[in-house]
């Protein structure tokens, strides 16, 4: 599989209605991405989270259509071949992708959607959808990062020494966004993070 240009998202919005924004978050594995958009949920939840489409296996607890949607490379191949995916990248050895209907038909209600995904697919979308605005959230230290992956307690040695390597490459690219937000204290973290959504 290559990664393809991607193509342009094509909401339908509904007519008398103003289409939503759509929200990339990015930062590099563990600093607390998933755990920020879990409580602006909580908090907001007019807010979409779009569900990505992953080969990755489930770690304990995750649930299949709720944290993703899991599926063989074979299946992430046609659904690339088909078009499906606004976005997909490898990372860390397996592919991640964001399927396009689901994030198009809540654009076209009006609605915000936000893609919690890494630095090629932040790319792909700022490519296809220039509007896009991209957050990116920084760790306060890289030993902190590291102490996260490893407090999650979720992803073996070698996975974790993976995710290392390829954080150094995300977080020199930080400047590419828009803002960014360091996830040191989680409820400042999240107050900024509402700051940029809901006054922007
Ligand atoms: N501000 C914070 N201070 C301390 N620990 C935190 C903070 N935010 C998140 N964590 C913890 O860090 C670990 C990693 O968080 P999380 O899984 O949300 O990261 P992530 O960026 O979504 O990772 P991935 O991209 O791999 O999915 C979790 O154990 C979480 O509880
Ligand atoms: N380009 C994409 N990246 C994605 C997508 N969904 C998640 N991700 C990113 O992958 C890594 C690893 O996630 P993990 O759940 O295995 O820890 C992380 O940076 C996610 O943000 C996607 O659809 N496209």
């Amino acid at each position: 599989m290559t990664t393809g240009l991607p193509t342009q998202i094509s909401p339908t919005v509904i007519p008398g209605s103003k289409a939503g924004r759509l929200i990339v978050l990015t930062g590099p594995s563990g600093v607390g991405k998933g755990t920020l958009m879990q409580l602006l949920l909580q908090r907001h939840p007019q807010l979409y989270l779009s569900i990505s489409v992953t080969t990755r296996s489930p770690r304990p607890g995750e649930i299949h259509g709720k944290h993703y949607y899991f599926v063989s490379r074979e299946e992430f191949r046609q659904m690339v071949d088909r078009g499906e995916l606004l976005e997909w990248a490898e990372f860390a050895g397996n592919c991640y992708g964001t399927p396009r209907q689901p994030v198009a038909e809540k654009i076209g209600e009006g609605k915000t959607a936000i893609l919690e995904i890494e630095l090629e697919g932040a790319r792909q979308i700022r490519a296809s959808f220039p509007e896009v605005l991209r957050i990116f959230i920084l760790p306060p230290s890289m030993e902190e990062l590291e102490q996260r992956l490893r407090s999650r307690g979720q992803d073996s040695e070698e996975a974790i020494a993976r995710r290392l390597r390829r954080a150094q490459a995300e977080i020199n690219a930080a400047g590419e966004f828009d803002y960014k937000v360091i996830n040191d204290n989680r409820e400042a973290a999240l107050q900024e993070i509402e700051a940029i959504l809901f006054s922007s």
